[in-house]
């Protein structure tokens, strides 16, 4: 890959601007009859022209050649990763993964998604798809761009380099990226291999939740979110366009790099945020409070207050909370919740749920500490803080019911045990 990142703008959905050749960004206006450097202007729009001013995503790209320039699309085969969540019975059990085995072949980002679960549909606008990558090479001469969602790129092992349209992210396991719909990229594999999580929203974009009663600081600070510098490649050649386009991939030929855009501004740009900077807040009087606390980012819905996608995280913490079992409850709940875990232990499971591992909790589904995990807490002396250190836990939670896909059903990497992990749960009661 020629191209190489120009650092970076700080800011979540900011009216960023940059120019990687001096002058290219028109000044004062977005399409001027002729734009320096000999560029052609394109605007990309991610919200309706006509959405209100506060949630008006769009940007301006300066670019070597348009986006319309590609051979015809055909279909592509990689029949992992697709949006077919089925509409016959979904299991209520409560279901887990051990991670997903790292491919014996050379497999890039895109032919290693594999589709663990989902909920409504590119076509609808509203839902998500849930998937994991196992990659163990760069994608070479391909560049791919989803229109059905925004992804939300979760690495558990290995660094990705995520060279983009609009400037180049490179992110670690802790740290996530967010591609909005449509935009192009290429991914690398600086260590070679990487696993880890996308969900695709094809909902509202992600945004930051209000603070309410937190106040103005709090959970992710805006500032800590990255966008690129403009970087492009000015390079000519024989490659590849994948579309993501109704659920399905396509692939049609493209005679130079897309990643060709000299300068942009605007609003509608990747991201990146470190899950370390999170500011978790959480109960110093009594009771383990609702996972709500731990919101980093939101794909609101129709509905006021109920997320098309919650995406939440479970970092290290303190718990200090007194007279109260401190990990999470037994619960049931009206979502559905799809977690993963990037790194170390996840506090309700002492066994079981492993890094790069997944588990689905449909909604209504019971599910809570496992028998280990009861019994410790249950016993834990309060007088002393806990410290839950070096662990990153996070969660896909939709208010639609998340399906499982029938690979993921299958899948070797089920852990079709599960449930034993409450079956040691003893009775308690007495009425005496
Ligand atoms: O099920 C889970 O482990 C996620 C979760 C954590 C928590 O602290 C409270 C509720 C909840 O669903
Ligand atoms: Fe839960």
């Amino acid at each position: 890959m020629t191209i190489r990142s120009n650092g970076y703008q700080s800011g979540f959905g900011n009216e960023f601007a940059s120019e990687a050749v001096d002058g290219a960004l028109p000044q004062g206006r977005n399409s001027p009859q002729r734009v320096a450097h000999g560029l052609y202007a394109e605007q990309l729009s991610g919200t309706a022209f006509t959405a209100p001013r506060h949630a008006n995503r769009r940007s301006w790209l300066y670019r070597i050649r348009p986006a319309a320039m590609h051979g015809t699309f055909a279909a592509y085969e990689q029949p992992r990763f697709h949006n077919d969540f089925g509409d016959g019975p979904v299991p209520p059990d409560q279901l887990r993964w051990s991670p997903l085995p790292m491919p014996q072949q050379p497999v890039d980002f895109v032919d290693g998604l594999f589709t663990m679960a989902g909920n409504g549909s590119p076509a609808g606008q509203h839902g998500v798809g849930i998937h994991l990558y196992a990659a163990n090479r760069d994608m070479q001469g391909r560049y791919f761009y989803d229109a059905d969602g925004e992804l939300l790129i979760v690495p558990q092992q290995g660094r990705l380099q995520i060279a983009t349209e609009m400037g180049v992210l490179e992110i670690e396991p802790q740290q996530i990226a967010v591609i909005p719909r449509g935009v192009r990229f290429t991914v690398s594999l600086p260590d070679g291999e990487a696993r880890g999580y996308v969900c695709e929203n094809f909902g509202a974009m992600l945004q930051l939740p209000d603070l309410g009663p937190i106040g103005s600081n709090g959970l992710a600070n805006s500032r800590d979110f990255l966008t690129p510098n403009a970087a492009y490649e000015d390079v000519d050649g024989e490659f590849e366009l994948i579309a993501k386009f109704q659920g399905h991939l396509w692939r049609a030929d493209v005679g130079h790099s897309p990643l060709d855009v000299v300068a942009w501004h605007g609003n509608y740009a990747p991201c990146q945020y470190d899950l370390r900077r999170f500011n978790a807040i959480g109960s110093i009087s009594y009771d383990h409070p609702d996972p709500s606390i731990f919101l980093v980012l939101h794909s609101p819905s129709d509905t006021p207050g109920t997320s098309n996608l919650d995406f939440v995280i479970f970092p290290p913490r303190w718990l200090v909370a007194q007279d109260t079992f401190r990990p999470p409850w037994f619960h049931r709940n009206i979502a559905s919740e799809f977690m993963g875990l990037v790194h170390g232990a996840y506090d309700a499971k002492a066994e079981g749920f492993s890094p790069g591992g997944a588990s689905l909790h449909n909604s209504m589904s019971g599910h809570g500490p496992d028998a280990a995990t009861f019994e410790k807490a249950s016993a834990a002396d309060l007088a002393k803080p806990d410290v839950i250190a070096d662990t990153m836990a996070f969660m896909f939670e939709t208010r639609a019911v998340i399906r499982p896909t029938q690979q993921a059903l299958q899948a070797t990497h089920r852990q079709r045990d599960y449930q034993a992990c409450w079956a040691g749960l003893k009775k308690h009661f007495s009425a005496d």
